[in-house]
């Protein structure tokens, strides 16, 4: 059994891990903290565990605790992995990281969009960007492993096929994406407020998100140069769920698209192409490690349009986070992960 420990545990990212890891076949988890619910016990807070985690008690984070697992999932908010991850990593425990402490590569450019300085610049040339279908090598040698953002996730699928394949011209790609509220934390804000976000919709963040270096990071090494992306970010009133559109220029409109994207993704047990002409939806991803995709490329012209879904607190966050923890241990890549969406 691996040994599992969670720093963050009252989360929603946090309480999707142990929903996960609830049905996983090797793993256990030991060890969750909280510092303000210290003593509680987990069911107590999330009664759908009720009967899974009786054993289990929220903590304050404690190193030498911590450092007795095997493997440490950060779903804390930026900066909390920087102060903690060096002392961690010398215990021998591996860290799945699922803030952006460690996602971008340049210490000084994630102090610009996350406005204050990397607290551990010296861990970021081992870090490795957890997103299996580009990195799965680096990912099983790995000690830290940044878990890639919800937004990041979708955009990043839906067009790297096209960039790899050097079909799209990467100066002018656009990702037009929609989150649900879910995707902003548990912590009381304004804009999640129920009389906010339901029956209205809104952009933000169109100057500038800090999704965008990230996402911008992943498609310059897919497409091997520069690339110009415009990302607008959108919240909508559901609860899970990411859809982005994502649109591309090709200057070659005889390629079948939809033969590149199916052999692109044939080996990846979490990525659904799916047949073409289809418009995937956010709840045939909800609670489901998966990202559905469709291409299409309307009239025949030279826009490709990609949809991509997932649901930002499974593929978007902590299933890919147990996905990379089953690469890291050698399991099979499914383990913990096979159940299927929850519709309607
Ligand atoms: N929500 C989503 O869809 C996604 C979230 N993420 C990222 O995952 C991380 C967690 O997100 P989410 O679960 O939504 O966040 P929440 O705000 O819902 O939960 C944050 C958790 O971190 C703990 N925490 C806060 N501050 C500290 C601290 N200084 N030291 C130790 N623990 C702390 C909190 O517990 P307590 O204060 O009691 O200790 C709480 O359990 C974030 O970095 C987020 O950006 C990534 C992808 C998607
Ligand atoms: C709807 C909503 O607010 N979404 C969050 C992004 C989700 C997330 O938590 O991403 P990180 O892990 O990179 O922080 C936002 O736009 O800030």
């Amino acid at each position: 059994m691996i040994k599992v420990g969670i720093v963050g545990g009252t989360g929603y990212t946090g309480v999707e891990l142990l929903r996960l890891l609830a049905q996983h076949p090797e793993a256990h988890v030991e060890v969750i903290t909280s510092r303000s619910e210290e003593g509680l016990c987990v069911a107590d807070m999330y009664p759908n565990l009720r009967g899974h985690y009786d054993y289990l008690r929220f903590s304050v984070p404690d190193v030498a605790a911590l450092g007795a697992c095997d493997v440490v999932f950060f779903a804390t908010p930026h900066g909390v992995a920087h102060s903690l991850a060096g002392e961690l990593l010398a215990t021998g425990v591996k860290i799945i990281d699922l803030s952006a402490d460690f996602r971008l590569r340049d210490a000084e450019e994630w102090s610009r969009w996350y406005h204050q300085p990397h607290g551990a610049p010296e861990l970021l040339g081992e870090a490795v960007y957890g997103l299996p279908e580009v990195n799965r090598e680096a990912i099983r040698g790995a000690r830290l492993i940044a878990v890639p953002g919800c937004y990041p996730t979708a955009t990043q699928l839906g067009f790297i096929p096209l960039l790899e394949a050097g079909l799209a011209d990467p100066a002018r790609l656009v990702a037009d994406c929609k989150s649900g509220v879910s995707g902003a934390g548990r912590g009381a804000s304004v804009p999640s407020l129920f009389c906010e976000a339901t029956e209205s919709m809104k952009a933000y963040g169109v100057a500038g998100h800090r999704h965008l270096p990230e996402i911008r990071q992943g498609l310059q090494l897919a497409a091997g140069q520069p690339v110009g992306l415009t990302f607008v970010p959108h919240l909508t009133p559901m609860i899970r769920g990411i859809h982005a559109s994502l649109y591309a220029t090709v200057a070659d409109t005889s390629v079948d698209l939809q033969a590149l994207f199916e052999q692109r993704y044939a080996d990846e047990p979490f990525v659904d192409v799916m047949p073409a002409g289809s418009h995937p939806e956010t709840r045939s991803v909800r609670g489901a490690n998966v990202c559905r995709i469709a291409v299409h490329r309307p009239q025949g012209g030279d826009t490709v349009v990609v949809l991509s879904v997932i649901d930002n607190l499974t593929k978007g966050a902590s299933g890919q986070a147990v996905q990379n923890m089953n690469i890291l241990f050698g399991l099979d890549e499914r383990a913990g992960l096979a159940q299927p969406a929850l519709m309607p």
